[in-house]
């Protein structure tokens, strides 16, 4: 089995990692922290992806950092732990500064929240999206490790006067400059007014990924940044891309979250929630999706995630033709751009045709961990390769019937134009719904349904995810978010263009405009 390790000091850590889809964890204990411990654990667990939390000091810092090299971990998650989801400051500068040394270089991913990117950055004011993404960029370049999730939670309305208190951090800098009085033992709670929306920041390298939640209005709180962290380690460790297992982990948390907010354990501001939610009846009846008001949809498998749909690159073999380019160069390029799904439509292809098409691509969106969806043919599919998934009409082989020949795994979409035809879709299994055209289409024939036509869609739709298509264009792309979108699919506006990677790259910001509420999941 897959392993996931977990160091840190907190107990909820090794139980998110049990919980999230029974990947095996050890917890190590903080003190005493002997190097022999350390070492059982890895031995035990594995090397797959290891999360670290709290490490009281640079010494343990630094011997964490020497065993992760030496037992070779092939994926590291460092949530910094320096400032709690309350404000509290939980280290000294002397700990962020041995971890920028030390441990974030080997990082495959780090965790801060807002105050601990602020401190890491020798005290940059983040006070907004826009901040937090300049922040996530500043940050890797500083940590020296491969992506980074800055969470949102304590982000003020920006649009409030109270704007949220400048965090005045520790130098960021590993190397020199002592700073005599620790400043993060001053970082102040933040007390402004909080949005309705969660919204988290990813880097990964490539692409900068907004991905809002709902705010759970609840004080079970406590250890929701180890939470997430282990869970991410625990979906890195099980093989999923980086976004894709950041998305899976916080659907995961969101859900804890959720399903705790009745709870009354103890007594103090922040209180436990409940980990083991996944396990519970209810769950276990509703197997393999849930239902419940005000929650993301989630299926037993994390391979489909909501954001895949933000911008769905659908090709188009004649576009390609008359530009002159290969279906695998077209999608390198709408990739390369910020594609985040590919659907291959071919119309008129024979099935060896076809499926040497959808082979030819593959290799190229596994690499970039953006799924493959096959238009039409669930043969195709099959025979492409176990990832593969499948769009099919409302003249196609009836939904249900796909899901049964594509199994619980794999990735179906369905298009509707009603009301009806949702719910049918969300019974026959879709998960999720491509719903148009919301424009006049210049590439297909499709009756019109307008933007109030979407906006039913995706009420009935709710908790499946409804992806819109037709007619959108650069200029009208932020109409069918706001109207309940998750996200655009697009055929001409890309591959139309003479260049792809800047037309996607083009439609990708102007999909970033969008108000954080129109995103709330
Ligand atoms: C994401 C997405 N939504 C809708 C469609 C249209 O599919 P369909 O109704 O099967 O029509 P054709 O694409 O087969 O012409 C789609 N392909 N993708
Ligand atoms: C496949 C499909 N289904 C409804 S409209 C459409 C085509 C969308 O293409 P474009 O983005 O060029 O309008």
């Amino acid at each position: 089995m897959m392993a996931c390790g977990v160091f840190g000091t907190c107990a909820v850590t090794a139980l998110t990692a049990q919980n999230t889809q029974g990947v095996h964890s050890v917890h190590v204990p903080p003190l005493p922290f002997l190097a022999q411990q350390i070492d059982a654990c890895l031995e035990d667990i594995g090397s797959h992806a290891v999360k670290t939390g709290m490490l009281p000091t640079p010494a343990v810092v630094e011997l964490v950092a020497s065993k992760i090299r030496e037992h070779k971990v092939e994926q590291l998650v460092v949530d910094p732990v320096l400032v709690s989801t309350s404000g509290h400051a939980l280290a000294e500068d002397s700990v962020a500064k041995a971890l920028l040394r030390h441990l974030t270089p080997l990082a495959t991913l780090i965790t801060p929240n807002i105050p601990e990117a602020s401190a890491l950055l020798g005290g940059s004011p983040i006070q907004t999206i826009d901040d937090m993404e300049a922040a996530a960029k500043a940050l890797r370049e500083a940590a020296g490790c491969q992506a980074v999730l800055i969470k949102g939670g304590h982000l003020a309305n920006h649009k409030d006067e109270d704007k949220p208190a400048h965090i005045q951090p520790p130098s960021t800098l590993p190397s020199n400059t002592q700073q005599e009085e620790s400043t993060l033992a001053n970082a102040p709670a933040a007390k402004h007014k909080q949005t309705d929306a969660v919204v988290d920041v990813l880097f990964d390298g490539r692409l900068v990924h907004r991905l809002a939640r709902a705010r759970v209005d609840t004080a079970n709180t406590h250890g929701t940044g180890c939470t997430l962290a282990s869970a991410i380690a625990a979906e890195l460790s099980k093989g999923l891309p980086m976004l894709q297992a950041v998305d899976a982990a916080s659907q995961y948390l969101h859900a804890a979250l959720w399903n705790s907010k009745a709870s009354h354990i103890g007594k103090g501001a922040q209180r436990p929630f409940n980990h083991g939610w996944m396990l519970a009846d209810w769950h276990r009846r509703t197997f393999p999706s849930y239902n419940v008001e005000g929650m993301a949809h989630q299926t037993a498998d994390p391979k489909f995630v909501r954001r895949m749909l933000w911008l769905y690159a659908v090709t188009d073999p004649d576009l390609n033709q008359r530009h002159g380019r290969s279906l695998r160069n077209a999608v390198t390029a709408a990739i390369a751009g910020g594609a985040t799904m590919v659907q291959v439509r071919e119309k008129s292809a024979c099935g060896g045709a076809f499926l040497a098409e959808v082979k030819s691509v593959l290799p190229v969106c596994r690499a970039a961990g953006v799924p493959l969806i096959v238009n039409d043919r669930v043969d195709v599919a099959l025979a492409a390769g176990p990832d593969v998934g499948v769009h099919v009409g409302q003249e196609d082989i009836p939904a249900s019937e796909v899901r049964q020949l594509l199994g619980p795994n794999r990735i179906l979409g369905v298009t509707v134009k009603s009301v009806e035809e949702a719910l049918r879709a969300k019974q026959d299994g879709a998960d999720y719904l491509g719903a148009g055209a919301v424009y006049a289409s210049s590439t297909k024939d499709s009756g019109v349904i307008g933007l109030p036509g979407l906006a039913k869609v995706c009420t009935a739709a709710a908790p499946v995810p409804v992806v819109a298509i037709g007619g959108i264009q650069t200029a009208n792309a932020l109409e069918p978010l706001r109207a309940g979108a998750v996200g655009v699919a697009v055929v001409s506006v890309l591959f139309g263009a003479d260049d792809v990677q800047e037309a996607t790259r083009k439609l990708s910001a102007r999909l970033q405009q969008v108000e954080q509420k129109s995103l709330v999941a």
